[in-house]
């Protein structure tokens, strides 16, 4: 799959226009693996009645999922930043940024979807800090919190952590998962760890868009912060290497170590027989490692003679298999995340899965 910094999806070609608006406003939405940062960027993609937005998803991962999982109500909204989460902080966002102001005729908000793995200062400080600070007005940073998986120990992750820290509304969501003592724990926790806290329930997402859209947070405090990690210095180039798989891309990267995703790497499986069902639910009940946090794809099943899309989500110990009816099958592709992951075993259980 040929990987640029920033893809422009289903774009119409128009005439690009020169001077960009000033002072886009910018949300972005953070929050841990498998939290529900998708599904509420559905929700406000769905219900944002006037405003025009373009999207920039940014995934852990060599397979973009999330733009097959995303709505897109109008197709000139999407826009996809993919890569690894280090390079948000450089050029790539910058750029994907420049483009969506370019068409800033069409835009009225920007949102930007961190990666699970992903701390969201640095990529808070891009707006803040680099030329783009004139142009855009960072809004807020909206924290997704799994209600049921999260504890204090935050995944053991420093990613969890900083989300956590710099975001200005928390929207703990899958409310429906956890029990009422849970979700009071977490309330307390929050209150003590963060100072003013602003929390907001939810569940699959649904939050009213006047509580955390243009809400003209003063981001002024967040300005004289320095990101722990000094990722200026990388200069790799995305443009010239297709990423076959997650060590390959890493090993391109010198850095293989990946401080900055808490030891979480991704496994992309693809394939174009398909699976089958009966082996796949049986991989997954009794073959699946638990270090595996997330998993994600689109699967294509033969089921009784018939090909089926599925969309699959696993997220901690549980999983949904849904059909997908808006797309033919075309292959499966598969987005695995975990930590200390035996991957050549991975790859070769699934496909024992397939047809
Ligand atoms: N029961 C329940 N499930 C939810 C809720 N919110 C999201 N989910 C499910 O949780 C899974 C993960 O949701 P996503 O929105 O994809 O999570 P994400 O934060 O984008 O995940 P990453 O791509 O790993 O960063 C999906 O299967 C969702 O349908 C909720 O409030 N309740």
């Amino acid at each position: 799959m040929p990987t640029t910094d920033s893809q422009v999806v289903s774009v119409q070609d128009t005439p690009t226009i020169d001077i960009p608006k000033q002072g886009m406003p910018v949300t972005i939405i953070t929050g841990f693996l498998g939290s529900g940062k998708t599904t509420l960027l559905n929700h406000i993609l769905q219900n944002q009645q006037d405003l025009k937005v373009a999207v920039l998803v940014n995934e852990f991962g060599d397979i973009n999922i999330d733009s097959q999982l995303l709505i897109s109500i109008d197709e000139n909204m999407m826009e996809l930043s993919n890569g690894c989460i280090c390079c948000t902080i450089n050029d790539g966002l910058v750029e994907a940024v420049y483009d969506v102001l370019e068409k800033s005729d069409r835009i009225d908000y920007m949102i930007v979807e961190t990666t699970g793995v992903a701390d969201p200062l640095p990529i808070a400080l891009t707006f803040l800090g680099t030329e783009l600070k004139h142009l855009t007005r960072l809004d807020s940073i909206l924290t997704v919190i799994d209600a049921e998986a999260f504890t204090p120990e935050h995944f053991n992750s420093e990613a969890a952590f900083s989300q956590l820290m710099y975001g200005d509304i928390i929207i703990l969501n899958k409310t429906d998962l956890a029990t009422p003592e849970k979700i009071v724990e977490l309330e307390e926790y929050i209150a003590k760890t963060k100072n003013k806290a602003r929390v907001i329930k939810s569940q699959h997402g649904v939050v009213p868009l006047p509580l955390i859209l243009d809400i003209q947070l003063d981001q002024s405090a967040l300005s004289s912060k320095e990101p722990e990690h000094d990722h200026h210095h990388h200069d790799h180039d995305h443009h010239d290497h297709g990423h076959e798989d997650h060590e390959h891309h890493h090993h391109d990267h010198h850095h293989s170590e990946h401080l900055a995703n808490d030891g979480f790497v991704s496994i992309s499986f693809q394939s174009d027989r398909p699976l089958s069902l009966d082996k796949f639910q049986d991989f997954l009940d009794k073959h699946l490692p638990v270090d595996v946090f997330r998993a994600k794809g689109v699967l294509n099943f033969t089921v009784t003679g018939i090909d089926n899309r599925y969309i699959f989500q696993l997220s901690g110990k549980r999983y949904e298999l849904k059909t997908d009816d808006r797309a033919k099958p075309l292959n499966n592709q598969l987005v695995l995340i975990g930590r200390n992951l035996d991957r050549d075993e991975l790859l070769r259980q699934l496909t024992d899965c397939l047809e």
